[in-house]
């Protein structure tokens, strides 16, 4: 099977599974700094960007990832991964025209990640909100990507890059490997971490300024938020973080800061040691609670 040749816009948008859904929309909107766009029945969706939405919240009794959408160059490179997938043998579904609807999408198609079990979605389009989006107590700049743990890097890395395109942009040693999903520049909007089973790692939000990043500490405290890494900054992307939990416990990153990678000529990835100056350049260490909950979601089709 020939690799897949597929072109993405940008990580679209992330589907999560929170317990209490009221309790978790408060906190995306007045902890987190997203814009409650609309709810239909047991989801509200939230946006920080001018598109539709960029996180949809579902009521589900275990928290965690329900799906990731991809947001692809145009409706013929959907097809033609629908195609690639199919060649490999792996069920797709075709987005139903009632979920298009609701998701504010052209259609497009899902399919399971087979070494992770994670569902994705691919579309090429998703309307714009009726209004500009404005940030509020933090300039959050965009959706900026998601981790994952995998039981097996190296076999959920070879079907990204293989069967997906995404590109590898630098690796830790036995810890991380961070891909962005080509030709777009971030240097990952996508990332796999080592885990014992697949699960979500995090979720990141990119900041515009650094005093976000420092009020964001301040506003963690005094709301008693647990903050379970940082401020620290990553070596690899350049990024000054900030690591929080949300109501569940699911892991959200604050990030200022990214590398930015040509179409042509990208450099090649770099090894970094395992050792805690590789994920923080300021020697923090996380806390116990960093990344431990996230279950990915394996019920819907
Ligand atoms: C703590 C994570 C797994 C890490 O090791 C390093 C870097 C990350 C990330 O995956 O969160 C970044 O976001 C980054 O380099 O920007
Ligand atoms: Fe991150």
């Amino acid at each position: 099977m020939d690799r897949s040749n597929a072109r993405y816009q940008r990580l679209g948008y992330l589907a999560l599974n929170v317990s209490d859904l009221e309790r978790s929309a408060r906190f995306y909107e007045d902890i987190v700094g997203l814009q409650r766009s609309e709810t239909r029945g047991n989801s509200v969706f939230f946006r920080c960007s001018d598109r539709h939405h960029d996180i949809v919240l579902h009521k589900a009794p275990t928290p965690g990832l329900k799906r990731i959408g991809w947001q692809m160059e145009a409706a013929t490179q959907v097809q033609t991964l629908e195609q690639h997938f199919h060649g490999l043998g792996i069920p797709t579904q075709r987005v139903s025209n009632r979920e298009a609807v609701d998701l504010a999408i052209d259609g497009g198609f899902r399919m399971r990640e087979p070494t992770t079990g994670v569902l994705m979605e691919f579309y090429s389009h998703m309307d714009t909100a009726s209004e500009v989006f404005h940030p509020g107590h933090t300039k959050i700049e965009r959706l900026g990507h998601v981790v994952l743990a995998s039981a097996d890097m190296a076999e959920t890395e070879k079907f990204f890059a293989e069967n997906m395109n995404f590109k590898v942009s630098d690796r830790i040693e036995n810890g991380v490997v961070h891909m962005r999903c080509f030709p777009n520049p971030l240097h990952h909007s996508f990332g796999i971490g080592a885990g014992q089973a697949a699960q979500l790692h995090h979720v990141n939000f990119m900041v515009t300024d650094m005093d976000d990043i420092g009020r964001a500490n301040t506003r963690m405290k005094s709301h008693k938020i647990p903050i379970v890494y940082g401020p620290g900054k990553h070596p690899q992307s350049e990024s000054v973080f900030f690591y929080f939990l949300d109501p569940d416990g699911l892991t959200l990153e604050y990030s200022y800061g990214m590398e930015e990678f040509p179409e042509q000529d990208a450099r090649a990835p770099r090894l970094f040691p395992m050792k805690v100056e590789s994920v923080d350049h300021w020697g923090g260490l996380p806390e116990p609670d960093f990344a431990k909950v996230g279950a990915i979601e394996t019920a819907e089709t």
